[in-house]
This record gives C-alpha cells, sequence and structure tokens, in this order.
C-alpha cells in the first residue's frame, strides 16, 4: 500500500509492518444529494398542488453526512465507531467499503475491505442452505471449499437448534435477528483483511453476542483490522480496544475504549 506509506511514515522495518495500517481515511467528506425533495414537497397540501398544477418535485436536496474525518486503522485494531441517530457511522463505514465515493478526499486500504452482509450477497427468496452456499461463493471459496464450510456456518449461527427445519426455508420467512445471525456466519467464516459490521451484534440474543464477539476477536488475532458500528456500549468495550465518536459528520474523540466510551457516556 504504497499511499499508506506516505500517509504514514515509511513502513519498513519488521516491527512496523507488524503494525501496518489497514485504512488511511484522509479528510473524507460525503454528501448525499436527494433529487426531488425541495422545501414542502412531503405536505400533503404541497403534493396537492403539484398535482393540479400538474409541476412536478423539484430540487436537490443536500445531506453533508461526513465532514473532513481523518484517521489510520492498523493491523490487528479493532475500532469501534459510536454517535447519536445520523452522526454519519454507516455513511463512513460505506465509504470505506467502497460502496459510496467519497465526495472529497481520499480513503486507502490494505485489501480487500468487506462490509458485513454486502459481500454476502443475501437472496431472500432462496433458503438459509442455499444462501450459506451463495455467500461462500460471493466471498470467493470454490464450490467444494463452500460445502466444507456449510456445517461450520449453519453450526456457528444456531439457527437449527432455535427453530429446526429453517435453513430449509426461504430467508423471507426469517425475522430480521434470524437474517443477521446467518449474515455474521457467513462473513465470520473467512478471514478478512478489514472487516466491517454494522450493529451485527445489536440483534443476537446473548449466547450469540458472545460468539460473535469472541470470533471478532479472534478475526482480529488473524492480522485483519475489524470496525463495529454499534449503539451497545457493552459491545464495544467487550470487543473493541480503541474507538472513534462521531458527531454530526465529525470526529469528536478517537482513543482508547475506556477513555472515549466514558466521555460518549458523560456527554450525551
Ligand atoms: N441515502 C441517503 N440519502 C440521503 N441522506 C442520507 C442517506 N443515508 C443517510 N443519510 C443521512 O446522512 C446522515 C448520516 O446517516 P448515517 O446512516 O450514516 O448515520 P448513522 O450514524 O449510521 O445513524 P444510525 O445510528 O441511526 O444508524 C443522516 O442525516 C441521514 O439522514
Amino acid at each position: 500500500m504504497a499511499d499508506t506509506a506516505v500517509a504514514d511514515g515509511a513502513a519498513t522495518t519488521e516491527k512496523v509492518a507488524e503494525s501496518a495500517p489497514t485504512v488511511v481515511v484522509d479528510d473524507v467528506h460525503l454528501v448525499y444529494r436527494v433529487h426531488g425533495a425541495g422545501a414542502g414537497k412531503g405536505s400533503a397540501t404541497s403534493a396537492l398542488s403539484r398535482i393540479v398544477a400538474r409541476k412536478k418535485a423539484t430540487g436537490i436536496t443536500e445531506v453533508h453526512a461526513v465532514k473532513g474525518v481523518s484517521f489510520v486503522a492498523y493491523r490487528g485494531e479493532a475500532i469501534g465507531l459510536i454517535g447519536r441517530n445520523g452522526s454519519g457511522k454507516s455513511t463512513l463505514l460505506r465509504c470505506v467499503a467502497g460502496l459510496l465515493p467519497p465526495t472529497r478526499g481520499k480513503i486507502y486500504t490494505d485489501g480487500q475491505p468487506s462490509l458485513l452482509g454486502v459481500n454476502a450477497a443475501m437472496m431472500n427468496e432462496l433458503t438459509g442452505e442455499r444462501n450459506i452456499i451463495l455467500g461462500c461463493l460471493a466471498m470467493g471459496m470454490s464450490q467444494e471449499e463452500a460445502q466444507t464450510r456449510y456445517t461450520e456456518i449453519a453450526e456457528f449461527s444456531g439457527l437449527e437448534k432455535m427453530s429446526p427445519g429453517i435453513l430449509s426455508r426461504p430467508m423471507r420467512t426469517y425475522s430480521s435477528g434470524q437474517g443477521a445471525r446467518l449474515r455474521f456466519s457467513i462473513a465470520a467464516a473467512k478471514t478478512h483483511d478489514v472487516l466491517m459490521i454494522d450493529e451485527a451484534l445489536a440483534t443476537g440474543d446473548r449466547e450469540f453476542q458472545l460468539r460473535s464477539e469472541a470470533r471478532i476477536r479472534e478475526l482480529r488475532a488473524q492480522a485483519g483490522s475489524v470496525f463495529l458500528v454499534s449503539h451497545s456500549m457493552k459491545s464495544i468495550r467487550d470487543t473493541c480496544d480503541r474507538v472513534i465518536w462521531l458527531h454530526d459528520g465529525t470526529i469528536l474523540a478517537d482513543g482508547p475504549t475506556d477513555e472515549v466510551v466514558a466521555a460518549y457516556e458523560k456527554g450525551r
């Protein structure tokens, strides 16, 4: 990652290479442009007057969701992203995952970032079984490897124990928590360079949360970086050693979990 080395100093010695940067976010801005969302568009009166006048809704509203965010993530780190609703956490993750091009600024990543649930594309009409296999294939496994990993993933999800026969039913019949468990189980079956998890742990029960947290620690140990967005300070404390607190699209604090979470809990 030549660009990162420039941004972070020459990473030539072995010691530095051990804690090599995996993600560099440099003054990133993200502005959403919402078409046809001009003032008064949502009101019944304005909609009626538009219909009567046969006019289309016009205007573009801009939402500046991420405002000049910069940080460097290192190999082996688990970073929690916290902040109140709408502070820009998911938007930032989607930028790092390469799903949203930043409006301004640059992002450098070493390896393939995986945003949980997106890479393992789930098909609602297909059964859980088929989705496990498809998810594995989507993450680059061979058909053989996918078959081998199947049992491990199904067991990790714990879904069959909870509701026998569920894996042979279409995913559209799953509760949102059951779907999230399966997505996490599929994504966690692979070692990721950069794994990003958006609220996955909040949906499972306590037993599944503990298993997920243990798996996140394993993934970190396998030299990747993990980002976790969560409103559960318990999950953040149990899983992350560093926390970035986003507020209104900017970084309010970035540091050791205990310090940042304490400040967040005091300040909100
Ligand atoms: N597709 C979109 N189009 C326009 N605005 C958006 C879009 N997605 C998010 N926003 C806006 O961007 C801002 C940041 O949203 P984002 O989802 O990143 O916040 P968040 O911190 O993840 O929130 P939460 O904790 O509620 O999940 C919010 O003001 C939101 O309304």
